[in-house]
């Protein structure tokens, strides 16, 4: 069996300390997944450090850079499987410089207010990773 392809991404939020509203991306590429929201990220290169990676993907995709706060533990062994070729680690993230634009595969960036954050339609594999932000952010 083929290992899993690790992809990367920040679920930024307006404040590490009390987070209210948080950025979703929209994909423009590829065509079977665009529309859908997600974590800005992407793929870690082969050699890559994943945290490195994750500032390159923000880098180059959103033209931001982000202070990061805790991992977004998942239950695949720390990490979010999203299908059977990805899985995914994310981190909460502030904004540290530049402001987000889609820059590459987005074609848009939307700040969701508290308590609109499922008001979108995420990727599938996103949407339990949403309620469970969704419900810490919550409480
Ligand atoms: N970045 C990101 N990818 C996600 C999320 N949820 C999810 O299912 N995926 C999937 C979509 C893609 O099939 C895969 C990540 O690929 P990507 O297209 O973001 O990676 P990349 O930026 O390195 O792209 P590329 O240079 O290889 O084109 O993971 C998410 O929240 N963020």
């Amino acid at each position: 069996m083929t290992e899993p392809v690790l992809v990367v991404a920040a679920a930024i939020v307006d404040d590490l300390d009390d987070p209210r509203a948080l950025l979703a991306a929209r994909r423009a590429v590829p065509a079977s997944l665009a529309g859908r929201w997600e974590f800005p990220g992407g793929k870690v290169e082969v050699d890559e450090d994943p945290v490195d990676a994750l500032h390159r993907e923000l880098r180059e995709e959103l033209g931001v850079r982000v202070r990061l706060g805790a991992e977004v533990v998942g239950p695949d062994e720390g990490a979010w499987r999203l299908t059977e070729k990805y899985v995914m680690r994310l981190w909460y993230a502030e904004l540290a410089g530049g402001v987000p634009a889609p820059l590459v595969e987005h074609d848009e960036v939307r700040w969701l207010a508290a308590g609109h954050w499922l008001t979108v339609p995420w990727l599938d594999a996103d949407v339990r990773i949403v309620e469970a932000i969704d419900a810490v952010a919550s409480v």
